[in-house]
């Protein structure tokens, strides 16, 4: 029978699809909850993850019985969820894996290296403010764990969701950007959600040192290492290339402080790079007179791009994951690396005296800048991993071997740069 003649001797069909369009439209102005996805554990608490663009996630928690707000970015890395949690550059933010089953090999406990560091840590405790999973492992096994990770979030006082649907929420978050989110769990599931952008804060001064503080004393050069809210691998890498490490604060008055170091080191760190003008000005001043070699990571090459005269933008949902390829724009190759950002330089027109370093393969953003012919360079990933694969950890040999030549060559730490190029152009 033809369609009409049936719509026509039975209007069910009619009144199904005019429903059906009616909710369409009713969704498209009140944002649909969207059920748990996976298994949730039987007798938990409810919890919510609500977009402040209005879709809301139901399903369980497993962390702290608290309500929380923060930026919700994803993560695309497969492991390292302990490395990932206590990384301070998630400060503020709620985190998202990708990866649907997360805590099946548990936490892993507080040994300390020869440094003092914590070796299975980023920092000393969970930095970013709730974790939303597909699927929570309920059973873990590990030789090095010693509780779960329910067990880590709820004594941490962090919150935790699981059984959201993290593909369509990541589908949410790649198409309008990162967007600012509420975790609720238990009795404070609610609607009314103060929303505070965590960004507006200066991260980077909550998460620094307050104090200067000295690895690995008896090392055989002395780097600087500005404190945005370092990851315990990058201090560990450089002393474990042979490096005397001072940990100073981010607003350290570095530029008046350069003969006290064989060379610079600046950190990741959370949040916009812009709040960090302090650092950002001593780093242009130490970039005038300074001989010796310079080095920054993630947050750090955001400073040093800030202070050689770049603009900083913030990406629609940044690169975060343990798989990013960048290409070495000095050699062509191309390396796989660990990424945790959300901010990027624009290095459309690159200033007199600097070039890019890297860029990154899959969206073209800048991944490190170097300038031509003083020893100052920066990458946006991270080359300590921690997690993620080792291809550039070079870069800390590279940085340290360079700091101790120019020891063993009496490299004056600063020079007046104006009055060496007005000697130069007047000779040329
Ligand atoms: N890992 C980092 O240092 C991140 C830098 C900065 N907070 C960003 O999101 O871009």
């Amino acid at each position: 029978m033809p369609l009409l003649s049936v719509l026509a001797s039975n209007p069910a069909p009619m009144k199904r699809a005019a429903g059906l369009i009616a909710r369409s439209l009713a969704s498209a102005v009140e944002k649909p909850a969207l059920a748990a996805h996976y298994p949730v554990t039987p007798g938990s608490l409810t919890a919510q993850l609500r977009l402040r663009s209005g879709e809301t996630f139901t399903g369980g928690s497993f962390g702290a019985p608290v309500s929380t707000v923060g930026e919700t970015v994803f993560t695309t890395s497969l492991v390292g969820y302990p490395e990932s949690m206590t990384d301070p550059s998630y400060r503020g933010q709620l985190l998202v894996f990708t990866q649907p089953l997360v805590g099946n090999y548990g936490v892993p406990g507080r040994e300390r290296d020869e440094f003092g560091l914590l070796k299975h840590f980023e920092s000393e405790g969970i930095q970013c403010r709730g974790i939303v999973v597909g699927d929570y492992a309920t059973k873990y096994s590990h030789w090095n764990a010693v509780e779960s990770l329910s067990q880590w979030c709820e004594r941490e006082g962090v919150p935790a969701i699981t059984g959201v649907d993290t593909r369509a929420l990541v589908h949410i978050l790649r198409g309008q950007g990162s967007t600012l989110g509420s975790l609720s769990v238990g009795a404070s599931v609610s609607d009314a959600v103060e929303w505070v952008d965590p960004n507006a804060d200066n991260l980077v001064a909550q998460a620094s040192t307050d104090q200067v503080r000295v690895f690995n004393p008896n090392g055989d050069v002395h780097v600087a290492l500005i404190d945005c809210g370092v990851k315990y691998n990058i201090i560990r890498s450089l002393c474990a290339q042979g490096a005397r490490v001072t940990l100073v604060p981010w607003n350290h008055p570095i530029a008046d402080d350069l003969a006290s170091f064989d060379g610079v080191f600046i950190s990741n760190g959370p949040g916009s790079p812009t709040h960090c003008t302090e650092t950002i000005e001593q780093l242009r001043r130490a970039f005038a007179v300074y001989q010796r070699p310079i080095f920054g990571i993630c947050m750090g090459n955001q400073l040093m791009g800030l202070a050689a005269g770049l603009d900083v933008y913030k990406m629609p949902f940044g690169n975060r994951g343990h798989n990013q390829p960048a290409v070495d724009l000095t050699t062509g190759k191309c390396v796989i690396t660990s990424q945790n950002h959300g901010y990027a330089l624009n290095d459309s027109v690159m200033p007199s005296g600097w070039d890019r370093f890297f860029v990154n393969a899959n969206d073209g953003s800048n991944e490190g800048i170097r300038h031509v012919e003083r020893p100052f360079r920066s990458v946006q990933f991270h080359p300590e991993a921690k997690g993620g694969p080792l291809d550039t950890m070079h870069l800390f040999g590279e940085f340290v071997d360079q700091v101790r030549a120019m020891k063993a060559a009496r490299v004056p730490a600063v020079a007046e740069y104006e009055s060496v190029n007005v000697k130069q152009s007047a000779t040329a």
